[in-house]
């Protein structure tokens, strides 16, 4: 991974163990499920699900027995100026608490996620928050840009087609493909598959700045 890929602002400064980096994961999976039970639970149930996720980063923190033998899938790399960069993207990080677990395919000029996500993602009653629709489709469509374009593109144009709601509590694809390469320009398009149904089209063009191309 290079530095221009993470887009990352100020790094950490040193490097760490792997296994204080999957600590740094599994601390991410807590945060994500406490987001979800804070949300999902009330009363008694609430202080359950909070006593649960303290119990058992501090289990983590302790003996890690937990962790043993775990290795983080996104560990802090040396960028090219020999300074440690995490990888925070919110779609994609196992370190980033915003990012949701997904499963990410390349095949050709596709890219794939698969995920399910839970209730901290909400925007109308059991469906998708309509700007992570975007998120979403963002990044995947910028996966395809990145395997088919040379250098590294940032979006310019993203246009989204709401087709039907997006559910949560069920696995989406999420697909992006490369349609057109001019030049710098890159034109891809994609959408948001439930079961059988698309409930989301994106199309856009991506634009390597003259310096990475
Ligand atoms: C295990 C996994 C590890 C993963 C490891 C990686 C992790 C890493 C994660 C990164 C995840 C990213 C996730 C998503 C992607 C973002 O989120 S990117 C961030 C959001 N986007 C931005 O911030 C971009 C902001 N905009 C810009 O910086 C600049 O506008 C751009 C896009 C660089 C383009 O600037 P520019 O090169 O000055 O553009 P410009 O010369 O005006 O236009 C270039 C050409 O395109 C043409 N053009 C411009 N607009 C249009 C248009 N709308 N239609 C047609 N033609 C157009 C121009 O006419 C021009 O044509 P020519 O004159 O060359 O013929």
């Amino acid at each position: 991974m290079t530095e221009s890929e993470t887009l990352s602002l100020e790094a950490p400064a040193l490097p760490e163990s792997p296994q204080d980096s999957a600590l740094a994961e599994f601390a991410a999976a807590a945060c994500r499920r406490l987001a979800g039970g804070i949300l999902g639970t009330t009363g008694s149930g609430l202080r359950a699900v909070i006593e649960a996720e303290v119990r058992a980063l501090q289990a983590a923190l302790g003996d890690s027995a937990e962790l043993h033998g775990v290795a983080a899938k996104h560990p802090p790399r040396f960028d090219r100026r020999g300074r440690v960069q995490v990888l925070t993207n919110p779609v994609m990080s196992h370190r980033n608490p915003l990012a949701p677990p997904l499963v990410h395919h390349h095949d050709g000029d596709e890219s794939e996620f698969r995920v399910t996500l839970p209730l901290q993602y909400q925007g109308p009653r059991n469906s998708l928050h309509g700007g992570y629709v975007a998120v979403l489709l963002d990044d995947v469509l910028w996966h395809a840009v990145r395997q088919m374009a040379a250098g590294v593109s940032f979006t310019r144009e993203l246009t989204i087609t709401y087709e039907r709601p997006v559910p949560l509590f069920e696995e989406l694809r999420i697909i992006g493909r490369v349609t057109t390469i001019e030049g710098r320009k890159t034109f891809a398009e994609g959408e948001i598959i439930a079961g059988e149904a698309v409930c989301a089209r994106a199309r856009g063009l991506w634009i390597s700045p003259k310096s990475s191309a």
